[in-house]
């Protein structure tokens, strides 16, 4: 039985940190273990051009705690009126390293996300001159598609369509949740790769629905039925470089949760690494984890794999039931439960 764990130190390819005064917990929480994460755009107004993101990157620097490493890559978001000159400048200004696809109204703080799809093709030269990923929030939005259902229409209808005509661009397809993402990812070229979360590989609809409604497993896209979950499991088990780590890490306010309209978003911040080992303990693969956490993602992004390791002992905790943001708490996912795995400092 394996009980410790050294692996090379992982990343973090997905996490919403907020802004303002949020960020003296949030960015600790991610900089203790993760020497890289790709930092969300989505802040109301949201990170559009590379002024903005370099300010949002000085915001987030300032909150890292003395002695660690922690390096931001910033995204921006699409909108009607990115231009491709928009991603030249942002490719000159270094630390950023790719554009978020947020179909308009998709999820949280999404408003201003594309409205016409077609206008991404307009972009995909400048992205593939300048190394700029494509990240997508794979959801169609129209209210007439049932939310289940939301993920597999984006890859029929926009994304398949979208690779065919671009079959070079990069581009990570941010938090899969569904057997037919993980098997369009697998289909396609190096080029196209899938994060995914905890929450997705430790859950389905059934752990958010029977016995009582738990908003802290609502995020977008939803969890689905259990034979997705299944198939998120295989393609971590499986080994394949297509899939890397990404918390999707999105902390609300415990009332923004509890509340007759909740907001979408799992915290998982504070124990990503731990959640991780944990669902690949039990799926019995915690040799695949160190490709899937520390590898696969700077090899997809071209950048190096951290040099130093990090060591996981398996051992009993508590997670803490609420935990401080602002003048308000945040409730972690698997808040009060027992975890397994524990960071060794
Ligand atoms: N995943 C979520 O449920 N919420 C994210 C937005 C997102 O990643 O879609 C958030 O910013 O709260
Ligand atoms: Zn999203
Ligand atoms: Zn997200």
């Amino acid at each position: 039985m394996t009980d410790r764990l050294t692996i090379t130190r992982p990343d973090d390819w997905h996490l919403h940190l907020r802004d303002g005064p949020v960020l003296q917990y949030t960015v600790p929480a991610t900089a203790r273990v993760m020497k890289r994460a790709i930092i969300m755009p989505n802040l109301q107004p949201p990170v559009m051009n590379a002024e903005q993101a370099h300010e949002y990157r000085q915001r987030i620097m300032s909150k890292v705690p003395q002695g660690l490493n922690f390096d931001p890559l910033m995204v921006l978001y699409l909108t009607d009126n990115t231009t491709p000159e928009m991603i030249k400048e942002a490719a000159e200004a270094g630390h950023i390293v790719a554009v978020k696809l947020y179909p308009a109204g998709a999820t949280t703080n999404s408003a201003s996300g594309v409205t016409d799809l077609g206008k991404l093709d307009e972009l995909a030269d400048a992205l593939t001159e300048h190394d700029i990923k494509l990240l997508v929030h794979g959801e169609v939005t129209h209210s007439d598609v049932d939310i289940f259902d939301r993920e597999k229409r984006f890859l029929d209808e926009i994304l398949s369509p979208l690779v065919s005509r671009n079959p070079d661009l990069n581009m990570v397809v941010e938090h899969i949740t569904t057997k037919d993402a993980a098997e369009f990812v697998k289909s396609q070229g190096d080029n196209v790769a899938a994060t995914i979360t905890v929450q997705h590989l430790a859950y389905n609809r059934n752990h958010m629905l029977v016995g009582g409604i738990k908003p802290h497993y609502y995020c977008l896209p939803i969890l689905k039925r259990n034979i997705h979950q299944q198939a998120l499991q295989d393609a971590v088990v499986s080994g394949s470089s297509k899939f890397f780590l990404g918390t999707d890490s999105a902390p609300h306010a415990k009332g923004a949760k509890e509340s007759a309209c909740g907001c979408a978003g799992c915290y998982t911040a504070y124990a990503a690494i731990e959640l991780y080992a944990e669902i690949f303990d039990d799926l019995g693969a915690l040799d695949k984890l160190e490709g899937f956490a520390s590898h696969y993602g700077p090899d997809f992004y071209g950048l190096p794999r951290n040099s130093d390791e990090i060591t996981l002992i398996k051992k009993d905790w508590q997670a803490p039931h609420e935990l401080p943001f602002g003048d308000d708490v945040i409730v972690p996912l698997r808040a009060g439960e027992t975890l397994r795995w524990k960071i060794d400092y």
